[in-house]
């Protein structure tokens, strides 16, 4: 990986119901990623630590206020182009306070981790979520094409080329 690449870090949460082994995801409603699922989160605004990045942007996205204590860091994404690299922090929490609501962002809906909606997420979820949803942490690293305008799909995040995945004891 170069290092001269400008590093972007930003906050995904990802919410579990353990007695209905459901996930909460949001369709996101515009902007970067308009019509994917995912967790919720964004970038940090300055002065914030990447904790309370999670927090604010799970309330702000979902109405679901999550705890500092209850944020379980689960992994790192560093996902690579030619021009930067995504470092997404992802935590998981089974605690919460409030119910989920439609915002401004984000219109979000349980479901069951047998049915993720892989086919209308981004295109690497489906290699790293299983791993998480089996209960390791992980750090995730891709490598995104983004000169081959015939194979766009995802914006500057075209085709996945290549990835390493490695279960870790913590991050
Ligand atoms: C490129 O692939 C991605 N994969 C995954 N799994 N998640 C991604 C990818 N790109 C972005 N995301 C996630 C990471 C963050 O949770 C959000 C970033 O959303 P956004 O750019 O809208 O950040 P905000 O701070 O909410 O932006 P504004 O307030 O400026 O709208 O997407």
């Amino acid at each position: 990986m170069s290092n001269s690449k400008r590093h972007l870090p930003v906050t995904l949460v990802l919410l579990f119901d353990r007695d209905k082994d459901q996930i909460l995801l949001g369709l996101k409603k515009r902007g970067f990623g308009k019509n994917k699922w995912n967790g919720f989160g964004g970038k940090l605004v300055p002065g914030e630590t990447v904790l309370q990045a999670a927090m604010r942007e799970m309330e702000e996205e979902s109405g679901v206020l999550v705890e500092e204590s209850d944020m379980i860091k689960c992994a790192l994404l560093k996902l690579e182009n030619q021009n930067e690299v995504l470092e997404i922090h992802v935590f998981k929490a089974y605690n919460w306070r409030g119910n989920p609501i439609e915002t401004e962002e984000m219109a979000p809906k349980w479901f069951s981790t047998k049915s993720i909606p892989y086919e209308d997420m981004w295109q690497e979820i489906r290699i790293w979520l299983p791993q998480v949803l089996a209960g390791k942490a992980i750090i995730f690293h891709a490598l995104f094409e983004t000169n081959t305008p015939e194979l766009m799909v995802d914006d500057n995040w075209a085709v996945m080329t290549d990835y390493e995945l490695e279960v870790v004891d913590f991050i």
